[in-house]
């Protein structure tokens, strides 16, 4: 499986891009400022677009994207599916494409060659997209401060997990374990562990929690990325990080 981790950062500055992972050449995870690393052919192969929750910083390269496309979805009679939980449909287009923010992309150039859809996700239900390679995506329920998923993406040789905005919860942990052997484990590490109220109460994870998530899970990941850093706290966060999971392998994104 190739992924492109295109951004992987909790905000902005020194260079950093927000969350959008290119999964082969067909899936997106994710659609944030990461997005502007892409050129506009590659960004063109892109044909499922997997959204974890509705947070400005994982959405916001999305009506760009569709934007740029869009002459060359129409006229190919071609469409961008993104995939999001219902809630988050009801956001994108209640906030975003409401034709005030931005155009309505579902119904443009007509509602029936529309070349953006909305396809509802059901937690648990897997969507099959052909890339290179089958690729089967299914979201989990995580706890974050707005409804948010985060998905298991299988090719036959990888099998990566990532966790989108989360805090620790019991349910992501049970998935986790049902899921038997990780590949590749992307776990997010926004605040350090001073803020863990903060962290707490926005639905992220501190370097303490990564530690107890990663004691509790029945079988250690290949490889864990951990994500989602907030620029201000990166130093901070890797030295806790490092003390943490001394002895563990891990990398930063
Ligand atoms: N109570 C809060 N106080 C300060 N910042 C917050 C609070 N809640 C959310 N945020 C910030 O708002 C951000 C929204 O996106 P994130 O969830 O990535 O990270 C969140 C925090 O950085």
């Amino acid at each position: 499986m190739k992924i492109n981790v295109l951004g992987a950062s909790g905000g902005l500055g020194d260079g950093s891009a927000t969350t959008a992972i290119l999964v082969g050449e067909t899936v997106l995870l994710d659609a944030g400022t990461g997005l502007t690393h892409l050129s506009v052919d590659d960004a063109a192969a892109i044909q499922h677009v997997f959204l974890s929750h509705a947070h400005l910083d994982h959405v916001v390269g999305l009506p760009l994207l569709v934007d740029t496309l869009f002459e060359r979805l129409s006229d190919t009679r071609r469409s961008l599916t993104v995939h999001a939980l219902p809630a988050v449909i009801d956001i994108l287009k209640k906030h975003l494409f409401n034709q005030h923010l931005w155009p309505d992309f579902s119904t443009l150039p007509t509602r029936n060659r529309a070349v953006m859809r909305l396809s509802p996700l059901t937690p648990g239900h897997t969507i099959v997209c052909q890339d290179r390679q089958p690729m089967n995506v299914t979201p989990f329920l995580v706890t974050h401060r707005v409804p948010a998923c985060g998905f298991h993406v299988e090719s036959p040789d990888t099998r990566f997990v990532f966790s989108g905005d989360t805090t620790l919860d019991a349910s992501m942990l049970s998935r986790l374990n049902a899921l038997g052997q990780i590949d590749i484990l992307m776990l997010e590490c926004a605040f350090p562990n001073h803020h863990h109220r903060l962290a707490e109460s926005s639905g992220h994870m501190t370097p303490a929690l990564v530690a107890e998530l990663l004691r509790r899970l029945n079988q250690a990941p290949a490889q864990i990325w951990i994500s989602h850093l907030k620029p201000e706290y990166r130093q901070q966060v890797i030295a806790e990080l490092e003390a943490a999971l001394y002895g563990q392998r891990w990398l930063c994104l």
